[in-house]
């Protein structure tokens, strides 16, 4: 499906360009081009003078309209990990927390600082704290271009004329590029922007200065009354120029180029290529266009490094966050209550079962007693971890897409984190109902600690089961039933409750 259609521009470094349009108009489609999130084959972008690639593109930040970001972490907390994965490694942990407590102060945020970002269930920041933690934690990087898909929805307008403010007091004194979709600006804010493109059906409606769009409009017939109209309410249900106007850049520095290409109006093409020829002799400081050829950008992956971090740094950083953020998870109070209950009825059951002289009739009460002990502890990895993965995928798709680790880094950091939990609970439970049961009697304690690493190996192994299923069906139920069904397989083919298993079924047990 084709969303965009010749839609062509220029945003320039100091300045903020706002995209508006109907809704539908493919103002994000466009954002997401920019920022990589979209391959176009069709498409010429350049950033100063480069092709977008993957490596020009780590001077682009993209904010994402929707606030992505572990729930249990506090603000500092999120901003000191994001500083330690995107930011250089040659940067002391001083010089990282003075950046990370500059953006908190630049974006009026001390006060909440220590507060926990928050989701449905537990209250953390208000909407607008959330939407400037997220413009932070992209600003960490210090790009050169900012892309922001709708960085004022849902807050009032007083809030939302502030952060159009703070956005153009940023580009003008940091001289960077900003380029926000925006919905409903009120008057106060549309005459901030420094260009204006309007988006109508993926084809450009308008392209230039506010303070021109009256004057442009008048002029094809549709006059405003300024009086009582905002211009930005005025031009939204017009949206019929379909010529883009050109404006001349008078800064140096990066500035982004886009054009997106219709291959069944060659004709329109040419023509714009002649207008862009004109106006670069006239009056562009720096060339649009390296190469007007049709070239795909997605092939036009480089070499250099991708990451601004290590593995090692990665690995550790991404550790620690999953123990903050899983630590309600592994301090559950209820987990613990359960393992210690269920050991305890076990234990109560099998009281000294496998103590002196063991009796023919008892041998099967201890391999039942062994075979609930591994069944207790293999369901209960399997289960807790299945969701983890996939409640998780938003905030690691937000962060692999602006380049922050390697997955391999990430999913190594996720199996250590979760040990204690595959560690401490069945340690318990083995514990309780080794000794309580006397299993093997009380003399052979190296028997017990045979038995122990059993249990430390099943669970571990449970676990990555659960996050193969998790991660690979993504859905709670999905997962559900794909875990119920390989659970009583193994049971089934465990020799537990047939010994003469087929002989053609018996390599299922492996
Ligand atoms: N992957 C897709 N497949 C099919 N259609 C799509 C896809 N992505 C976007 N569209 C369509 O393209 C159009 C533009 O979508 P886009 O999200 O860019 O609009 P928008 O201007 O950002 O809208 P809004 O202001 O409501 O967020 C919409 O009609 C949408 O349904």
């Amino acid at each position: 499906k084709q969303i965009l259609h010749d839609v062509s521009g220029t945003a320039h470094p100091g300045k903020v360009l706002a995209v508006m349009g109907p809704s539908g108009s493919g103002k994000t489609t466009l954002l997401n081009v920019l920022g990589g999130r979209i391959k176009c084959s069709r498409c010429q972008a350049t950033i100063g003078n480069q092709p977008l690639t993957k490596r020009t593109r780590r001077n682009i930040s993209y904010v994402l309209q929707q606030d992505i970001f572990f729930p249990n972490l506090t603000l500092l907390q999120t901003l000191s990990f994001a500083a330690d994965l995107r930011l250089p490694e040659h940067l002391s942990q001083k010089d990282k927390r003075e950046i990370v407590d500059g953006l908190i102060e630049q974006l009026d945020m001390k006060k909440c600082t220590k507060t926990i970002i928050g989701d449905n269930m537990s209250r953390g920041l208000s909407g607008g704290e959330k939407k400037r933690a997220n413009i932070a934690n992209e600003l960490l990087t210090d790009p050169a271009v900012l892309l922001l898909d709708e960085p004022t929805s849902g807050l009032d307008s007083s809030t939302a004329f502030a952060l159009t403010l703070s956005l153009k007091k940023y580009a003008v004194q940091s001289g960077k590029t900003v380029m926000m979709t925006i919905h409903q600006p009120n008057a106060q804010m549309f005459f901030q922007f420094d260009t204006v493109l309007l988006l109508s059906g993926g084809r450009v409606a308008y392209y230039g200065a506010p303070n021109d769009v009256i004057k442009d409009f008048a002029e094809m017939g549709y006059a405003c009354d300024t009086t009582h109209y905002n211009p930005a309410d005025f031009i939204r249900p017009q949206p019929n120029n379909p010529h883009p106007t050109l404006l001349p850049s008078d800064t140096d520095g990066h500035y982004i180029t886009c054009m997106f290409l219709n291959e069944s109006n060659k004709k329109s093409l040419y023509s714009f290529l002649l207008e862009i020829l004109i106006f670069k002799l006239l009056t562009l400081p720096t060339k649009i266009y390296s190469d007007p050829s049709l070239t795909d950008v997605s092939e036009e992956e480089d070499t250099d490094a991708r990451w601004s971090t290590s593995f090692f740094t990665q690995f550790k950083v991404l550790t620690q966050r999953s123990f903050i953020q899983g630590k309600y998870r592994f301090l559950s109070k209820l987990k613990f209550i359960k393992t210690i209950g269920v050991a305890l009825i076990c234990g109560l059951l099998w009281f000294q079962i496998g103590r002196g002289h063991v009796k023919e009739v008892e041998v099967n009460d201890i391999t039942s007693c062994l075979f609930f002990v591994t069944l207790f502890n293999s369901f209960n990895s399997l289960f807790d971890i299945l969701m983890v993965f996939p409640s998780e995928r938003e905030v690691i798709n937000k962060e692999r897409m602006s380049g922050s680790y390697r997955l391999s880094a990430y999913y190594l950091a996720k199996s250590v984190s979760e040990l204690p939990l595959s560690i401490i609970l069945p340690s318990i439970s083995t514990f309780i109902i080794y000794w309580m049961a006397g299993l093997n009697g009380f003399n052979e304690a190296w028997a017990f600690f045979g038995t122990w690493f059993v249990m430390i190996l099943i669970t571990i192994g449970m676990q990555s089961l659960g996050m193969f299923i998790g991660t690979a069906t993504m859905d709670f139920d999905h997962s559900l039933v794909l875990a119920i069904f390989m659970m009583i397989t193994f049971m089934l083919l465990g020799g537990f409750y047939i010994k003469n298993i087929p002989s053609w079924l018996h390599w299922m047990r492996y």
